[in-house]
């Protein structure tokens, strides 16, 4: 009998990335171990550049000891045989290289986000980018005719924080471009069917999604807040396709005015919604004064909701959302058209898929001169989605497409089983 392959799994240590890390294996046979971060408990990690770096100065000294900790001294079989580790820790490969153990990097956003960090060579040699990363052109770029077209400002790592974090994340995506190429495998969480142009732009990047909690073989390794289910009953009581479902990802902080308005816009649709509020000790998420007795029970708030129960809910109208690529992929797969309100780095992008390449979904511009979007353009934004039945066919089109590639016989699907073959020592 073969041995069983012992996978070292590593997501990067943030919300919308462990969500995608207990796919590939079954439950019973997952130990969840931690590895330190390099923050303490009590530092801010919505300071992305603290964060990213206390990670890449941490981490990998710390991964090298767990590693060894377990390979030596275990039995054959335990020693563990493979490291699957998000890109964007491509020091984590590094690792695995210098240990001898094969490895495969795991790519959780767009492929065509992907394909813009693999572009860094051209984007420095157009004069685009300078050598921090920073935009000086200002532009829309589109790698190929057929994918999404964004302006040079809001490149990933040029739309994170301030200029110094931008710089920061910039070095971070070009360290990774060079880790990336030891990696034996290299599989994305989208599919064929979404973005044809980025996959054969870079043939090596492999689709295997999208992966969601559905299709998995075991039960969720969990999320970072406590889920409140509730909200399942209070949508079992709203007609089809009548609900707004708001939420905003595990990053994204709302400013108190624009917070106030968003409130505001939700109470003037006369639709029901259900909000996602993260509680929040850094920020106050004050409401409009009379505003939760003003929508009674037609305004549903939870700190954290299951999401994908949500949006495969048919009460479900839209999808009110900051197009995060997990939440973009949950969207997607249930056929939820979007109302795109992107944050920062990747979420530009996947709202240019959504909005011009698979038009299931409509963007706000800029808002008024400081940057806030009035209740009313949000009021209209959702009768405008949901007054037009042709945003809902394409979505359930698209989703009928996504759904074959993760059938049997779609290219997710086989390359996933392809890829975990590979894996079995
Ligand atoms: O109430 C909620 C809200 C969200 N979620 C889940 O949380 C995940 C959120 O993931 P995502 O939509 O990708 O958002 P972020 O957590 O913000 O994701 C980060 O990671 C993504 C993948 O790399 C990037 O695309 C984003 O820009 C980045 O912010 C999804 O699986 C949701 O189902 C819940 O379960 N309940």
């Amino acid at each position: 009998m073969g041995m069983k392959p012992h996978i070292l799994a590593i997501p990067y240590p943030a919300q919308g990335r462990t969500s995608n890390s207990s796919v590939i294996v079954d439950d019973d046979n997952i130990d969840l171990v931690s590895i330190p971060d390099g923050l303490e408990p009590w530092e801010d990690r919505n300071d992305f550049k603290k964060l990213i770096e206390a990670i890449s100065q941490v981490m990998p000294g710390k991964l090298e000891e767990f590693i060894k900790k377990i390979n030596n001294g275990s039995d054959e079989d335990e020693k563990i045989s493979c490291v699957i580790a998000d890109e964007n820790i491509g020091w984590a490969l590094d690792v695995a290289v210098k240990m001898g153990i094969t490895r495969a990097a795991f790519w959780p956003a767009a492929a065509g986000q992907l394909a813009l960090a693999f572009s860094i060579p051209e984007l420095l040699e157009d004069g685009i980018i300078n050598s921090n990363g920073t935009p000086i052109k200002n532009q829309m770029i589109q790698l190929s005719p057929t994918m999404p077209a964004i302006h040079t400002s809001k490149l990933g790592w040029a739309c994170i924080g301030d200029l110094a974090t931008n710089k920061a994340a910039f070095e971070i995506v070009s360290r990774n471009n060079a880790s990336v190429k030891v990696a034996n495998w290299l599989i994305c969480n989208s599919a064929l069917e979404l973005e044809p142009a980025a996959f054969s732009l870079f043939r090596n990047i492999l689709p295997i999604g999208p992966l969601l909690s559905t299709n998995r073989h075991g039960k969720s390794a969990g999320s970072f807040w406590e889920e409140d289910s509730t909200c399942l009953e209070w949508l079992d009581q709203h007609p089809p396709d009548s609900v707004i479902y708001v939420a905003v990802g595990s990053f994204t902080v709302f400013d108190y005015k624009q917070f106030q308005e968003l409130a505001l816009g939700l109470e003037l649709t006369n639709r029901p919604f259900l909000w996602v509020v993260r509680p929040d000790p850094d920020h106050d998420h004050a409401f409009p004064d009379g505003f939760r007795d003003r929508v009674g029970n037609r305004g549903q708030i939870v700190g954290w909701a299951p999401q994908q129960q949500v949006l495969s809910h048919p009460s479900v109208a839209c999808f009110f959302s900051h197009c995060g690529w997990n939440s973009t992929m949950e969207g997607v797969s249930n056929g939820v058209p979007f109302l795109c309100w992107p944050y920062f780095a990747d979420q530009f992008l996947n709202q240019a898929y959504i909005c011009d390449v698979w038009k299931v979904g409509l963007g706000f511009s800029n808002g008024d001169e400081s940057g806030i979007i009035k209740q009313g353009l949000i009021k209209d934004k959702v009768e405008q989605l949901l007054g037009d039945i042709t945003f809902k066919e394409r979505a359930l089109d698209l989703k009928e497409l996504t759904a074959k590639s993760v059938r049997e016989g779609g290219c997710s699907y086989s390359n996933l089983n392809n890829f975990v073959e590979w894996m079995k020592p």
